[in-house]
């Protein structure tokens, strides 16, 4: 199966370096900029435990992309996605099949909009990586794995090809039945811990420690949970309990992606992830105040204004 990666950064970095050098067919689709990075000083991986890897990765640039790709794993930030569909459209033919890592669900109408229902597939990225200065993908405590279906369940041929080609590659897999219900169910914890980041100005831990904090949290999470339901997405009891726990623990120094590019000063995909919750909760007439909250405030924030370090 041919790869193409779309997006060389944190997400599609890591996933597409693993698959390389698990010897799958796979090349990154960059713009000039990280193609010299990379061309320079390779794919470079840092992980948690001090160790790091490197990999010299097959490049194309947009304009020298030829179709004849099986899977493209769409992995751009929410901001970048329409600039990255239109350098993407040459490549994908009859046979490709598009599995997008982003968080939320607005990009799924954009894609079936511009590459019709059958050529995309649901996907959920779990990873904590950032990009350093230096182009380095820095990855974080979270266990890196994908969870891949087509959006009506079936387990077609071309869903099962697509297993054998992302499993075992050094990273966790798992081919779902319910994918749609998988995003919802990411995007109900991840509104809800960007949100309280945002609010809290800061990890999780201290923030639920203070007084307040715990039913702060939890405020929030009934909200991101109203939303799903109101959808037609309510959130299973392990997703629930799971999301709880995490929302709710004084050791955790967790922060999201969004909330890291906050305090980094970095463009955010703070209306992928919360504004389009918020309006979604407002055509369905759900009332959230706290995610509002949060939306304003990233709006406010933009370029890390206010946001302390963590
Ligand atoms: N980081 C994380 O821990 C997690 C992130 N996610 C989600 O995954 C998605 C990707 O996030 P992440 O990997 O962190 O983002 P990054 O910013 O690290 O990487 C995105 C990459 O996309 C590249 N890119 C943008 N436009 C194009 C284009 N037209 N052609 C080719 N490359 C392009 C950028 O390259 P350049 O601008 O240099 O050209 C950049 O390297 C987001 O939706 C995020 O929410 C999901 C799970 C975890
Ligand atoms: C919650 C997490 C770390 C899971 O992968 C994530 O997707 C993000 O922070 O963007």
């Amino acid at each position: 199966m041919r790869v193409l990666v779309v997006g060389a950064g944190a997400v599609g970095g890591y996933f597409g370096a693993r698959l390389a050098a698990a010897g799958r067919d796979v090349a990154f689709l960059v713009r000039p900029a990280r193609a010299a990075t990379l061309t320079e000083h390779g794919l470079r991986i840092n992980e948690p435990d001090g160790s790091g890897s490197r990999i010299r990765p097959t490049l194309v640039t947009a304009d020298r992309l030829q179709p004849g790709w099986d899977l493209v794993l769409l992995s751009v930030k929410a901001y970048a996605l329409d600039a990255a569909l239109a350098d993407l459209t040459p490549a994908v033919d009859g046979r490709t099949a598009i599995l997008p890592a982003l968080n939320g669900m607005r990009h799924m109408d954009v894609l079936r909009e511009t590459f019709g229902s059958s050529a995309v597939l649901g996907g959920v990225a779990f990873i904590s990586a950032h990009l350093d200065d230096a182009g380095v993908i820095e990855v974080g405590g979270v266990l890196p794995a994908l969870t891949f279906g087509e959006t009506d369940g079936r387990l077609s041929d071309r869903i099962t090809g697509v297993d054998r080609t992302l499993r075992d590659a050094g990273f966790a897999t798992r081919l779902s039945e319910t994918i749609g219900l998988d995003m919802w169910e990411k995007w109900y914890l991840l509104a809800a811990a960007g949100a309280f980041n945002t609010l809290m100005r800061g990890p999780i831990g201290p923030a639920v420690a203070v007084p307040g904090g715990r039913e702060t949290a939890l405020a929030i999470l009934a909200e991101t949970g109203a939303v799903c339901t109101a959808a037609g997405s309510a959130p299973r009891s392990a997703a629930v309990e799971r999301a709880r726990a995490m929302m709710t623990d004084t050791d955790s120094p967790f922060t999201t992606s969004m909330y890291k590019d906050l305090v980094a000063g970095h463009p955010l995909e703070d209306e992928q992830i919360i504004g389009d919750l918020v309006d979604r909760a407002e055509t369905a007439g759900v009332d959230v105040p706290l995610l509002r909250a949060a939306r304003a405030a990233l709006a406010v924030g933009g370029a890390g204004a206010g946001a302390r370090p963590v």
